[in-house]
């Protein structure tokens, strides 16, 4: 094991929109009884505040006074968990469709790297977590003990954002939701600071035609052997 951690392991989730990283995330983390970090709520958390005072999405110096004011908790809220900006609870304001455009593309400052970075390592260092997001095994835990690439086509990862917003009465299409999924992937694997990528020693899986179910048993089964716990069959 690369360090001793005090309450476990690290494990790393990342990958593009809709592969499944925050399902799996959150029930993984009740199997394990590990933390959830989703590092995705904190930038979005961000880009809320960013585009509430009206800062620019490429004004660095603006991001950068705003990050240096802004504190990012979770709090565990029965099954769920609530994101807290600076006290307040934005846990449904942050997951709309125009918020994750603009947080794809604060999400590539520099200076918002460098503030959550330090967040999420600061949050993370003891183990016994799991976090999800795109630089995860590359950059905020190149040590991680476990790491997942988890992917789907994007059509698949459309075909789910666009069945989650139907549900929620949202009127977009199939079509514009699939094109907003690339672009996004687009705009995460483009940027110059911490892409998305895939770290060299994390285990890919594609969830294009795999249930939720078979997904956490692959991820179970991974943790539990490198924690010297077998397999659970
Ligand atoms: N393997 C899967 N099969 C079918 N639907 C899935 C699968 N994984 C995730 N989903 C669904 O896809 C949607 C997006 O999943 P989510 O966990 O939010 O992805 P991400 O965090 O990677 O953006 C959710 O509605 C989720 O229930
Ligand atoms: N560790 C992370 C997590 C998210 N981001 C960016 C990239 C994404 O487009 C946005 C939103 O991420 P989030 O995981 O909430 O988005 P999805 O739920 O996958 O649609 O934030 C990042 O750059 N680095």
């Amino acid at each position: 094991m690369s360090a001793v951690r005090t309450n476990g392991v690290i494990v790393a989730i990342d990958g593009p929109s809709g592969a499944g990283k925050s399902s799996l995330t959150k029930l993984l983390a009740q199997r394990l009884g590990y933390i959830h970090i989703d590092t995705g709520a904190m930038f979005r958390a961000v880009a809320l505040m960013s585009k509430r005072a009206g800062i620019a999405s490429d004004d660095d110096a603006g991001l950068a006074e705003l990050c240096r004011g802004l504190e990012v908790n979770f709090v565990r809220d029965g099954d769920s968990c609530r994101v807290l900006a600076n006290g307040e609870d934005v846990s449904r304001e942050i997951r709309t469709e125009e918020i994750g455009l603009l947080t794809s593309a604060i999400s590539a400052r520099k200076p918002v790297r460098e503030a959550l970075l330090t967040m999420q390592r600061a949050m993370g260092a003891k183990g016994g977590v799991i976090l999800e997001g795109r630089d995860i095994g590359t950059v905020v835990f190149p040590d991680a003990e476990v790491k997942f690439f988890l992917s789907a086509s994007a059509e698949e990862r459309g075909r789910r954002r666009y069945l989650e917003l139907a549900a929620r009465g949202d009127q977009a299409t199939l079509e514009e939701t699939i094109a907003k999924v690339i672009q996004r992937d687009q705009q995460d694997e483009g940027r110059e600071h911490a892409p998305l990528r895939q770290a060299e020693d994390a285990l890919a899986i594609d969830s294009t035609t795999l249930s939720i179910d078979e997904v956490l048993a692959v991820m179970e089964n991974t943790v539990r052997k490198r924690l010297g716990q077998g397999d659970k069959g």
